[in-house]
């Protein structure tokens, strides 16, 4: 089966030739009070966390930005053989300290309680130093850059700081940022997709999320990928007021949703470029027995969701190795973006995903998202190839 590898070209994008050719027509709006999305009636939280979403745009926005010079550099250099981790190391401590700066400027009146991947231990100890360094040199050379924060320095201190202010644990009560300062390492590394990826959790619940792919094309992927297309995306999803996609560098926003097709044969599939982070066999079980022509669209990170949330495919499948535990930062964002423009995304025995319970997602076997007409038929699926695998290896 011949398999579509997505490779980006990092480059800045020029939002004027945006051009809008993906599976769905998408419509230009001039504000935010545009018709509500299929899925969900006007809620009294729809009007509110509205200055909560503005700083996480803006946060991840900057912290893109870091990113994407640091894998300029990379790509530039020889250093990004895998055996060398230490610029992706500076670039995932640096947006941690970007983005938890931002919300704690941007929100100043609120507690904060940030839950992310990366802390600081390794920073504080002599061997650190170096790399301490050059994490504040960038993260300044990326605030004096900004629009908002040019006349912000940070010292080695506040960088610790900031970057430790993710430590918390989460869970069922109050306000927490959920935050994966990288998504998808790997992807990062080879140039390819990576994404930084925001939620606020408020009692449990995921009320909105930001994705922010710097390499994935402002236009559908499924279209055949050129060297010429514009990237960098931005996703944003708030509970009850769908999911919107504009470019990175801050032109206007469009309104996505999922694909509608209720045809398997017709729809394409994600899964993740690395076969150690999830079991392409299984996929390749589950996507024949739905039926599904296409061959698997491999790409790295929650851009696999910012994909699917504006149609570029209809399903993503995934099934992590036995004894993987999944975090919620990285699925977080990702959900709310796919749920906010229509789509559904459960656990392989189709109850929805629960980001109360503290830094991990308790599930059985794997994550599957799709739209809601194909969701009973990829369930059912994906319950036989589980129960098939069973027997067979019995
Ligand atoms: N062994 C693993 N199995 C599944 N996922 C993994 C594994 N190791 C790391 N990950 C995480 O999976 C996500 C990327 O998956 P993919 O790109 O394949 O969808 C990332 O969050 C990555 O962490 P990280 O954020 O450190 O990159
Ligand atoms: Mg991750
Ligand atoms: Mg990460
Ligand atoms: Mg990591």
């Amino acid at each position: 089966m011949a398999i579509n590898y997505l490779r980006a070209v990092p480059k800045i994008p020029h939002p004027s030739n945006l051009k809008l050719t993906g599976l769905h027509s998408f419509s230009f709006f001039k504000t935010r009070r545009v018709s509500l999305p299929i899925r969900a009636a006007a809620t009294s939280s729809s009007m509110s966390y509205e200055k909560e979403l503005a700083a996480a745009k803006k946060a991840a926005s900057v912290a893109a930005r870091l990113c994407q010079k640091v894998q300029q550099a990379l790509l530039q250099s020889d250093v990004h053989s895998k055996s060398d981790k230490s610029p992706v190391t500076v670039a995932d401590y640096g947006s941690q300290a970007l983005v938890s700066f931002v919300l704690e400027r941007e929100l100043p009146t609120e507690s904060f309680s940030l839950v992310a991947e990366e802390d600081s231990s390794d920073l504080r100890i002599d061997s650190g130093r170096e790399t301490l360094e050059r994490i504040t040199k960038l993260v300044n050379d990326t605030l004096a850059n900004s629009d908002y924060y040019s006349d912000s320095n940070l010292t080695n201190e506040d960088v610790l700081r900031a970057i430790d202010n993710g430590k918390s644990e989460g869970g069922s009560c109050g306000r927490h940022w959920v935050l994966d300062p990288i998504d998808g390492t790997k992807g990062f590394l080879r140039g390819d997709q990576y994404a930084i990826a925001l939620a606020l959790l408020d009692e449990g619940r995921v009320v909105l999320g930001v994705l922010a792919c710097p390499n994935l094309p402002l236009t559908s992927i499924s279209n055949q990928h050129s060297s010429h297309d514009k990237v960098g995306c931005l996703f944003f999803a708030k509970v009850g007021a769908g999911t919107y996609m504009q470019p990175l560098d801050g032109s206007s926003p469009l309104k996505v949703h999922v694909s509608a097709t209720e045809n398997p044969e017709d729809a394409s599939f994600f899964e993740s470029y690395e076969a150690a982070h999830s079991m392409h066999d299984l996929s390749s079980t589950i996507a024949k027995k739905l039926g599904v022509k296409a061959p698997p669209v491999r790409i790295d990170s929650q851009a696999k969701y910012g994909a699917l949330s504006r149609g570029d495919g209809a399903i993503y499948l995934r099934f992590p190795h036995k004894g993987y535990r999944e975090k919620i930062w990285d699925h977080a964002a990702g959900c709310i973006v796919v749920i906010e423009a229509g789509g559904v995304v459960t656990d392989a025995a189709g109850n929805p995903l629960d980001f109360s319970k503290g830094r991990y997602l308790d599930l059985e076997t794997g994550i599957i998202v799709t739209n809601q007409k194909l969701m009973p038929s990829l369930l059912k699926a994906v319950k036989e190839s589980l129960e098939e695998e069973k027997v067979s290896s019995l």
